[in-house]
């Protein structure tokens, strides 16, 4: 079973620290990284992957540093980059095939391999096709395949639902929690409902530090108390919605029913609900101050 270890980890680009000191313990079961843009997400992906070099700290695996482990490491790998490279004029199975070489699968295994990814990820019919003519979905699908060739023990996929539609999301999720066994998956997004169900752990990165960590029970307690529901007349509601991060609107009748998040009470009447990690997320990425000042909440 695999296990990485991150230690103190830092990136630096000239004066940008994009991440910053990230210690974490990685071990079996799905990881749901979840961060606005620009948090660091794909930079600390890249580094867990051995794409990029840590400014400080160390990554280990199973012990022994990264670096150290060069090609077995890869071998123990799936990753599937924000944008993946391929060749246009290959069609899915050649370039699967040829993947699957580069990444040293057994050769009398490679054809039966690259048939199980194509029927896992719905491409089977599309496979003598030229990948340029793949749309967004099916491109971000061939991704997946490609990065789960050789049955990896540690799979790493930066935005994986980017281009699916709704039910191919559904589809990615329940083919994660297959897959989940026996191996180390971190997905990152900022789709909160891409990882909210099948995630073990969730890891909410803002400016380069992980802020929350925790199972989704744990890290939506995190907002207990801060998450409010009132039944607003329309004008009252637009007001609320530009005052507060609102996480849902829905007309009742003559009036519109506001979810949001707030340390306070936002209005006289309000009533306290329960939290979703949809809450945490707005709470860390659209905070309350940015929307207003507390005279002004007051008011309302
Ligand atoms: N090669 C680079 N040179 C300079 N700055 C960089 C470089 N790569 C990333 N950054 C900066 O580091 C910060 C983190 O970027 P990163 O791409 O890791 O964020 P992210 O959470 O993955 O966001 P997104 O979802 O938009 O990709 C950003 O401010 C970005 O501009």
């Amino acid at each position: 079973m695999p296990e990485l270890k991150l230690d103190r980890i830092t990136k630096q680009f000239k004066n940008k620290i994009a991440v910053d000191n990230v210690s974490l313990n990685l071990h079996e079961g799905v990881y749901g990284f979840l961060g606005a843009n620009g948090a660091g997400k794909t930079t600390l992906l890249r580094m867990i992957c051995g794409v990029l070099k840590p400014t400080f700290g160390e990554i280990r695996c199973n012990g022994i540093e990264i670096g150290r482990l060069d090609g077995d490491y890869r071998y123990l790998l799936g990753y599937l980059p924000q944008d993946f490279g391929y060749y246009p004029d290959f069609t899915a199975k050649r370039y699967l095939e040829y993947l699957a070489a580069c990444k040293a699968v057994p050769k009398d295994l490679v054809k039966e391999k690259v048939q199980e990814m194509l029927r896992l990820t719905d491409l089977t019919g599309s496979q003598k096709n030229k990948i340029k003519t793949f749309s967004g979905g099916m491109l971000r699908r061939l991704g997946i395949a490609q990065a789960l060739l050789n049955d990896p023990e540690i799979l790493i996929m930066d935005e994986p639902t980017s281009g699916l539609d709704p039910k191919e999301r559904i589809r990615f999720r329940n083919m994660i929690s297959s897959l989940s066994k026996g191996r180390i998956i971190l997905l990152s997004t900022h789709i909160v409902s891409d990882v909210e169900f099948i995630a073990d752990e969730i890891l909410i990165m803002k400016q380069g530090r992980i802020i929350e960590h925790g199972t989704v029970a744990e890290v939506t307690n995190s907002v207990n108390g801060k998450v409010w529901e009132y039944l607003a007349e329309p004008a009252k509601a637009l007001q609320m919605n530009e005052a507060f991060p609102v996480s849902n609107l829905k007309n009742e009748g003559e009036k519109v029913r506001l979810r949001l998040v707030s340390d306070s009470c936002p209005i006289e009447g309000a009533s306290m609900a329960s939290p979703g990690l949809e809450d945490v997320y707005l709470y860390h990425f659209e905070e309350v101050s940015e929307h207003v000042d507390h005279v002004e909440r007051r008011t309302l």
